[in-house]
């Protein structure tokens, strides 16, 4: 879209680079006149397309794919006291139709309990109704006042992933929550994407929430970003919006409930953790074109050349890649560094001395080359992206663990983290201490229960005062 001016900054100065490439790649346009909002070009639209794809596979498995309306009447959003309070400053409402003031002032869905619960209560009926599992994928308005970020923190959450279950015991809601987050694993192991899972503390779970589990990452700079959620509703919602069922004994009973968010934060962490100083690097799972094929048509083997290269499109299509040739009228080299840049993970190129040989030099967008015969071109290829897969899941892993570090004192914490690490402290959960952890390191407790192959559960001395303590993530967050 845009002519290249200059080069991408390199990926240290990450903020730097993480804007630049959303341009240079053609993944989100910033330049909508409304803060916060934000235009897909067709390239980032084509990744999430492949992202979503496969969190609608994962979720279809158990839940049902539903839609509900964007706008949202004022008494139901003001049903629930502890949701108003968590969103009131966060909601944007429609007060007219046209020139018409409306008489019910109308919220734009920041998320959506308060339009989906009051059908909920409709629907459900008796114990044979649940339990019921519903998503649904939507944009989401939530007037955010700190500082609004493409893919990270929108004004308009373009790809909001919202699940809404409903059980007949509490015991049966949290089996969801466990449920929702080993997909959620699942889902980011299919983006190579390693992530911790923990504990919210009470002062950060979801307004409304029994409890909040949330899903994290650790960017290139250290700070953590929240890339999923999963909230144990008990029976909060359903105690207000009069979600019950008839038991089996005629009983009339509270339902209990869960709800579950996933957005484009899952993108921004793709691109963030994988790209390099050329470029993104996608995993093939995701990559619109997995494979590239660059003829080298210098020389007068023109004619040989091309259709050799139109063959090997036409069979790798057929075996099911996603492959493009380039013939633009532009250097070999120019070529490569457009599709580097666009994070394409296989380049095939082919010149007259490759065919004489019946090969195809295969270059990995991780860098490794080698060459395939032509004739078991589609194994050679399988082989190849399984590759490129496992050294993308194998350098992402690698960052994780070395920016994840135990510390024992608030000074080494301090260091950790102006280090940009992510800490493993130990906490009594007391809120004072939580509170110092949190202003003399000016820090988030990103949770406790830790579940990563990185943070080992021990108990120890609180950091702040020596009480027992529980294995507790310390960082400073998105
Ligand atoms: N402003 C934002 N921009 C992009 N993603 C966001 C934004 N706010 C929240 N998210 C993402 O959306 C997920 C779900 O949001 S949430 O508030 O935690 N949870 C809910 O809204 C629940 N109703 C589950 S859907 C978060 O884990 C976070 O990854
Ligand atoms: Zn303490």
């Amino acid at each position: 879209m845009d002519d290249d001016t200059g080069t991408l900054p390199p990926k240290q100065d990450f903020s730097g680079w993480f804007n630049d490439i959303l341009w240079r790649a053609e993944i989100m346009d910033v330049r909508y006149p409304v803060k916060g909002l934000y235009v897909w070009y067709p390239y980032g639209f084509a990744i999430r397309k492949f992202v979503y794809n496969r969190l609608r596979e994962l979720l279809d498995r158990d839940h049902e794919e539903t839609l509900f309306p964007l706008l949202i009447p004022e008494q139901e959003f003001m049903k629930e006291a502890e949701h108003i309070k968590g969103f009131e400053n966060e909601v944007y409402w429609v007060t007219h139709g046209g020139t018409t003031p409306l008489d019910v002032k109308l919220a734009l869905r920041p998320t959506s309990e308060t339009a989906i619960y009051p059908m909920y209560a409709l629907w459900l009926r008796s114990h044979a109704d649940l339990p019921m599992k519903y998503y649904q994928i939507v944009n989401t308005f939530r007037y955010e006042t700190k500082q609004t970020r493409p893919l990270i923190r929108l004004r308009e959450i373009t790809s909001f992933m919202e699940s809404h279950t409903v059980h007949a015991t509490w015991d049966e809601a949290e089996a969801q929550c466990e449920y929702e987050l080993g997909l959620t694993k699942e889902f980011y192991d299919g983006l190579c994407i390693p992530i911790t899972i923990s504990k919210r503390p009470d002062w950060d779970k979801f307004p409304g929430a029994d409890y909040t589990i949330a899903v994290d990452a650790i960017m290139p700079n250290g700070r953590t970003l929240q890339i999923g959620t999963v909230h144990h509703l008990g029976t909060h919602f359903s105690k207000t919006f009069s979600i019950n069922y008839e038991d089996k004994n005629g009983e009339q009973q509270l339902a209990n409930q869960t709800c579950y968010g996933i957005s484009e934060r899952s993108i921004a962490a793709l691109i963030s953790l994988h790209g390099d100083d050329k470029g993104l690097i996608l995993p093939p799972a995701v990559a619109p074109v997995q494979a590239v094929i660059v003829p080298i048509t210098i020389g007068k083997r023109h004619e040989d050349v091309l259709a050799a290269a139109k063959k090997l499109e036409s069979d790798l299509k057929a075996a099911g890649f996603r492959v493009k040739m380039d013939t633009r009228d532009m250097r070999p080299g120019a070529k490569y560094y457009w599709w580097e840049l666009r994070g394409v993970p296989l380049r095939l190129e082919l010149g007259p001395r490759d065919i004489d040989g019946g090969k195809v030099m295969a270059v990995k967008r991780t860098g490794e080359k080698s060459s395939l015969e032509l004739a078991t071109v589609c194994d050679g290829v399988t082989r190849v992206l399984a590759e490129i897969t496992e050294g993308i899941r194998a350098k992402a892993e690698e960052h994780t663990k070395s920016h994840l570090c135990s510390v024992d004192s608030m000074d080494a914490l301090n260091t950790a983290l102006n280090d940009g690490n992510v800490a493993v402290v130990h906490w009594c959960r007391e809120r004072e201490c939580g509170d110092a952890i949190e202003e003399k390191a000016n820090s988030s407790i990103l949770g406790t229960e830790v579940r990563s192959p990185y943070v080992a559960a021990t108990d120890g001395k609180c950091i702040v005062c020596g009480k027992p303590g529980k294995a507790t993530l310390v960082g400073r967050t998105y």
